[in-house]
């Protein structure tokens, strides 16, 4: 468990003491004259002039996520790598203090519970937090400026250990998310000094650790363009056209062939081309050694100069790592590469640096004067709770929830995670100022608190091992059992094998339940498991998804199930039978059903899912009701004609007022109004409904009402042909909300399909090379699993 972290704090130690950030001295040093430090100058030109005063070997040196700086010049040395997927993270860039001042950050809910928020706005509030407090350290010396982060790859598959660290499931849903959160984290689309700069990670196709055979750094991702485009590929469309990205980070695998740090297609075509991702402050990182990659086991380079070469010329600027540094002299020498793509590399770098204020003034700039006073600010904790609050999905409730409980009353708390510390921040952690479990939390209430780890892994469930869980539910009339899975189930190198719950968990929870007392089961961890048994179980009372919740994450629980909040989250996945998992192999990147493949995620998934993407319960009821539309019927030529945007698929459709009404008595509460478009348009097989506006509204107390306005845009209309097309097509469309719909709305599209967007098309899949027969169950451009060796 963890075994990154203790390479990361490995690396972090030796980075702290060899590389402190400093700043360029830009009034005495040897740069002072140079137009670097100008501020009045381009990015670009002054980028371009620090990079000329650089010798052949400077520039060579400085392509790694270690650089040297150029010495002689008073450039300081720099550390590219620094993370901050839900807080400022341990990572080799940040240097966490041991004790007092920056000992700590903000740590809020894992990406997997955020999006369960579905509320853009409190995601670019988290996001603003972590960019403030990432600038506090590094004007301590403690943190670069620029940060790996978000990890943005759709979670199509339930097992993958990673899923953790993204929104969820659904494209749309994590391109306004990404949206919102680069908003916070940069600072806006073009401020004049980026917060940060953030790093779209891992375009593209990159969802598997480890299974059956194959790794993500060998693995070959058979992604059909359909696919790519309706898929895998627009939150990094989101990221780079649509909220100007500072930094991408292409990925392990290769797709279609080419490993994607040496995919001119994928970096050069799709990216800065058809994205117009262009300016010179934008840059590609690799993944941590992905480049090495290229030549083994992907075996695409026959030689290590050529995979350093064919990595540059497609646009890899930098390398998470040391082979650009080793390796590019010898294809410089062999004439692999020419000094005008390598100085593009370093342009692009620097002049990000520039945009971030790396050589100006402190007193011309925003954000030099944040300190330690700024991190972990009584506001960022308020926010952090609350974004647990609003991530925490009820899946079941008889009506036992929310609890009353009084002075008598006494809570076993009971399970593996009841006193989780560090459980509760899943993986990509910085060191949190607190980690309030339930347990904690409970213990704050009035009430007595009878509390038991048990041990769920000892088979039977009433053994030795058991006897306090036993004893502490007897003394105690209500029940809270919190277990699930963690990041030693599910992490970076490690998927799921199984998406049940084990049987000796489910067994403590049968043994619980007889109790016939209220019983309340808290399923905990990234990924959701398949939670049936224990739904079907009429004596567990309620069922609760807590996710990863971060630093007061066991707060917002008990204050959830006591009632002094009321649950709003919606679930970002789909929680899949137990047995689905044997049904697809993770290795079929398909969405739509075939063979040896059921369906994946919401739109797609054929069987019937334990709990619907969407599915989130209250503790009151609300009625909707959309307002009408002007027609019902719009013809595609004028809609078309009236939009004048570069990107046809951000034109408006409609702004349709939604009308919310908490119908259910006593409670007030928060809704998420989710609208889904089904219907006939576009190629078969017809997805089964697709998300395509979200808004959260709050407070709702009982018998009032609030307005939602759902903003459909063209592209949210369109499907994507087999080229990638995105077209507008005529048909039959109905607009619901809710994934038991509470209201719906029908019109029609006449007249000829219209193109939003002409996809480049990729060039022909590259025959499989790497090492050993890895690849079981790939993906023959037919929709036919194949297997290749
Ligand atoms: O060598 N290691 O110890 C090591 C540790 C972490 C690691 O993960 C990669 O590094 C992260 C960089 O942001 C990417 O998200 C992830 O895929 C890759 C390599």
């Amino acid at each position: 468990m963890r075994s990154i972290f203790a390479f990361t704090t490995l690396i972090l130690a030796n980075a702290a003491s060899a590389y402190p950030f400093g700043f360029p001295d830009c009034v005495n040093g040897p740069l002072s004259k140079n137009t670097v430090c100008d501020i009045t100058a381009s990015p670009l030109d002054r980028a371009t002039a620090l990079i000329s005063l650089f010798t052949t070997e400077e520039k060579l040196n400085n392509t790694g996520s270690v650089s040297p700086g150029v010495p002689r010049l008073g450039l300081p040395p720099y550390q590219w790598w620094q993370e901050a997927l839900h807080g400022v993270a341990l990572s080799p860039g940040v240097n966490f203090s041991s004790s007092g001042n920056y000992s700590y950050a903000t740590s809020f809910p894992q990406p997997i519970l955020l999006g369960a928020a579905f509320d853009d706005a409190l995601i670019t509030a988290v996001a603003t937090v972590i960019s403030t407090e990432a600038r506090a350290f590094n004007n301590d010396g403690r943190a670069g400026l620029d940060f790996w982060t978000p990890n943005i790859n759709p979670f199509k598959d339930p097992r993958w250990g990673r899923g953790q660290e993204t929104p969820g499931e659904d494209p749309f849903h994590l391109s306004s998310y990404v949206h919102a959160l680069i908003d916070g984290l940069q600072g806006g689309y073009a401020p004049k000094y980026k917060r940060i700069v953030a790093t779209c990670k891992h375009w593209a196709g990159y969802d598997m650790e480890t299974w059956n055979g194959n790794f993500r750094y060998q693995w070959d991702a058979p992604i059909s363009t359909q696919d790519l485009v309706e898929y895998y590929a627009p939150p990094f469309q989101s990221c780079a056209r649509d909220s100007n990205v500072g930094a991408f980070m292409c990925s392990y695998n290769a797709v279609n062939g080419r490993p994607t740090c040496a995919d001119p297609y994928l970096l050069q075509t799709i990216l800065r081309e058809h994205w117009g991702w262009t300016n010179e402050q934008q840059w590609i990182t690799s993944d941590c050694d992905a480049i090495q990659n290229i030549y083994l086991p992907h075996k695409y380079a026959a030689t290590r100069p050529q995979a350093v070469a064919d990595a540059l010329n497609a646009g890899t600027d930098l390398n998470c790592g040391t082979y650009y540094q080793t390796h590019l002299p010898a294809a410089l020498e062999q004439g692999l590469i020419n000094i005008t793509t390598l100085d593009r590399a370093l342009i692009r770098q620097y002049s990000s640096l520039v945009r971030l204020g790396y050589f100006d003034p402190a007193d011309v700039q925003p954000y030099r004067a944040l300190n330690f006073g700024n991190v972990d600010t009584p506001q960022a904790q308020r926010l952090a709770y609350q974004a647990a609050v609003e991530g925490i999905t009820l899946l079941k409730n008889d009506g036992t929830l929310p609890l009353s409980v009084k002075p008598e009353s006494s809570i076993a708390m009971i399970g593996g995670w009841a006193n989780a510390t560090t459980q509760m921040q899943g993986n990509y952690y910085g060191i949190a100022p607190y980690l309030h479990s339930q347990l904690w939390a409970a213990q704050q209430l009035n009430v007595t608190v009878h509390y038991a780890a048990g041990d769920s892994s000892s088979g039977d469930p009433t053994t030795n091992n058991n006897l306090q869980v036993f004893a502490a539910a007897n003394k105690s009339d209500i029940i809270v059992f919190a277990s699930g899975i963690d990041n030693s189930i599910e992490s970076e190198d490690k998927d799921r094998v199984s998406i049940a719950w084990t049987g000796e968990q489910l067994d403590l929870i049968g043994e619980l339940a007889a109790y016939g007392k209220p019983m309340i089961v808290l399923q905990m961890g990234g990924g959701q498991m398949d939670s049936g048994p224990i739904a079907n179980n009429p004596n567990v009372s309620a069922l609760l998804w807590g996710g990863y919740p971060g630093q007061d994450g066991g707060l917002a629980i008990m204050d959830i199930l006591t009632g002094k909040k009321a649950p709003a989250g919606r679930l970002p996945q789909t929680q899949y039978p137990a047995n689905y998992i044997a049904q697809v192999p993770m290795t079929n990147m398909s969405l739509r059903p075939g063979l040896n493949n059921p369906g994946r995620t919401y739109k797609w998934y054929t069987g019937k899912p334990t709990f619907d993407f969407g599915h989130g319960l209250h503790y009151t009821n609300f009625s909707a009701s959309i307002g009408s539309l002007e027609a019902t019927t719009f013809n595609i030529s004028s809609l078309v004609a009236g939009c004048k945007e570069k990107y046809m698929d951000r034109c408006p459709f409609r702004s349709v007022p939604v009308k919310v009404t908490n119908i259910g008595g006593t409670r007030t509460s928060d809704y998420s109004a989710l609208a889904f478009l089904t219907g006939s348009f576009g190629p078969k097989p017809y997805p089964k409904k697709s998300l395509v506006a979200y808004q959260r509204l709050f407070d709702i107390s009982p018998g009032a009402t609030a307005m939602a306005m759902l903003n459909l845009t063209l592209g949210s209309l369109s499907r994507v042909d087999e080229m990638g097309n995105r077209i507008l097509y005529p048909g039959q469309y109905t607009m619901m909300i809710d994934t038991q719909p509470l209201a719906m709305l029908n019109f029609t599209l006449v007249g000829e399909p219209a193109m939003l967007d002409k996809w480049p098309q990729p060039p022909p899949r590259v025959p499989q090379n790497s090492t050993g027969n890895y690849f079981v169950g790939g993906f023959d451009g037919t929709g036919q699993s194949v297997i290749y060796s």
